[in-house]
């Protein structure tokens, strides 16, 4: 988290805006904090343009915001202001030890070629689902306010002062649509700030998750560009949620995982696998790269060697295996899985909340701003990676049926 100083230290240096007041500094991050609005859902997208008005409001309202929204939030809002009153990035990237011009950059780069008036909308829509009282006048979606899936391939559940996000989507082997990534970045996001003491990920039916669901590129409308670095921000944002969660996180691993699902076991607490489980990152297969974090937290839990026989050659490996390289707690038989994990779990959560939240800020906090950087760069790439030609050739080999993992 940064100070006040460092944050003013940052908007002044990206938006060319004197240092002043708390609340003038406020008034530039609201630039970019729409970011977020438009995961909330698409219909809100495509069918609101906020007004010159509207934004106005929303710059208004940043100014009487009383906490902290983190730096984070601060960089999203700093980008979309960029994005909605100046356009794409068009600065030069800064230098390399200069890691908040870079973060700054970064996140304004990601936006890539969004239009002004998404970018607006998008920080109207993000202002308001920060402080709902804070709303704007007009061009108010009811997702804006959203805190929790509506959908129901994402079921969040609670349980012995345990928050449980299952993915259910067994008919497709939980892939993750493009509505999931934002459902769990809200679900992740109100599970911070639950009563509960630890949070656990798992899966419904026989798969944790086949990842990313391969027609969230072919079921959206717009332009290309517009979608892919919509899709950037969304994923970027979803990563985001897991790097800033507070809370112990849990992964249960019921069965084969690919993808993202694996990726972002990096960034959980403790990982425990049905020995039916398997891990697979077929990246290159498909014509993408790593996401997740995982080009930083892979090498570092299991060494590079083994991290690029996944990440770049797509070696699939058992639960077991991943139990030795350290990404796995510990693997259970798949007939006793559940009910072993969750003695685990239960006997875990009484431990005193405090304690273990504190005990992961030492654990984790320190390796943050890197962790942010490395997603915002992993984002980046993969943004243009959607548009080669292997990526576009491996996913119609996939709905043609002829390409399998
Ligand atoms: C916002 C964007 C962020 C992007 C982030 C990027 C992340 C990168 C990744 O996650 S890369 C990993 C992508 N996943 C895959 O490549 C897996 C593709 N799926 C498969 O190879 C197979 O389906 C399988 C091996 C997971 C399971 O094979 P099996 O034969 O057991 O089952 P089916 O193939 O018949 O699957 C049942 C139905 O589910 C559909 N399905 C499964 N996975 C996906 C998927 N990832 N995307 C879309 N659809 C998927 C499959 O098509 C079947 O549907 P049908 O019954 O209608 O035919």
């Amino acid at each position: 988290m940064h100070t006040h100083s460092q944050f003013r230290w940052l908007v002044r240096r990206g938006a060319g805006v004197a240092c002043g007041t708390r609340h003038q500094i406020w008034a530039i991050a609201l630039g970019g904090r729409s970011l977020v609005s438009k995961w909330f859902s698409s219909s809100s997208r495509t069918a609101m343009v906020a007004s010159e008005k509207d934004f106005e409001n929303a710059v208004h309202q940043v100014k009487l915001l009383k906490e902290d929204p983190g730096n984070d939030a601060k960089l999203k809002l700093y980008a979309l202001y960029k994005q909605a009153t100046e356009g794409p990035c068009n600065v030069p990237k800064p230098r390399v030890f200069d890691f908040l011009g870079r973060a700054k950059w970064d996140a304004w780069t990601a936006l890539g070629s969004l239009p002004k008036e998404t970018a607006r909308q998008n920080y109207v829509d993000f202002v308001s689902s920060l402080r709902p009282s804070l709303t704007s006048s007009s061009g108010e979606g009811p997702a804006a306010h959203r805190s929790l899936p509506e959908s129901e391939d994402v079921v969040v559940t609670s349980k012995d002062s345990i928050t449980v996000i299952t993915l259910n989507r067994p008919a497709k082997k939980n892939a993750i649509t493009y509505q999931m990534y934002q459902d769990i970045t809200l679900a992740l996001k109100a599970a911070s700030k639950d009563n509960s003491t630890i949070t656990v990920f798992t899966g419904n039916g026989n798969y944790y998750s086949s990842g990313n669901d391969l027609s969230n590129f072919s079921n959206r409308s717009g332009s290309l560009q517009q979608m892919y670095a919509e899709s950037a921000l969304t994923l970027r944002n979803f990563v985001d949620s897991f790097i800033d969660f507070p809370k112990p996180l849990v992964a249960l691993v019921n069965g084969p995982a690919v993808g993202i699902a694996v990726t972002v076991l990096g960034l959980f607490d403790a990982v425990y696998a049905s020995d039916r489980a398997t891990f697979h990152t077929p990246f290159s297969s498909l014509g993408i790269t790593p996401e997740g974090c995982s080009s930083y937290t892979f090498p570092k839990i299991m060494g590079p060697a083994k991290a690029a026989e996944m990440l770049i050659f797509g070696k699939k490996i058992t639960a077991r295996e991943a139990c030795a390289q350290g990404l796995v707690t510990e693997v259970f038989p798949h007939n006793t899985f559940q009910k072993e994990a969750w003695a685990r779990l239960t006997a875990y959560a009484k431990n005193p909340p405090k304690a273990m939240r504190i005990g992961k800020q030492l654990l984790r906090s320190f390796g943050k701003e890197t962790l942010h950087a490395v997603n915002a760069e992993e984002c980046r790439v993969l943004q243009e990676r959607w548009l080669s030609e292997e990526c576009v050739n491996a996913i119609q080999t996939f709905f043609s049926k002829k390409g399998k993992l």
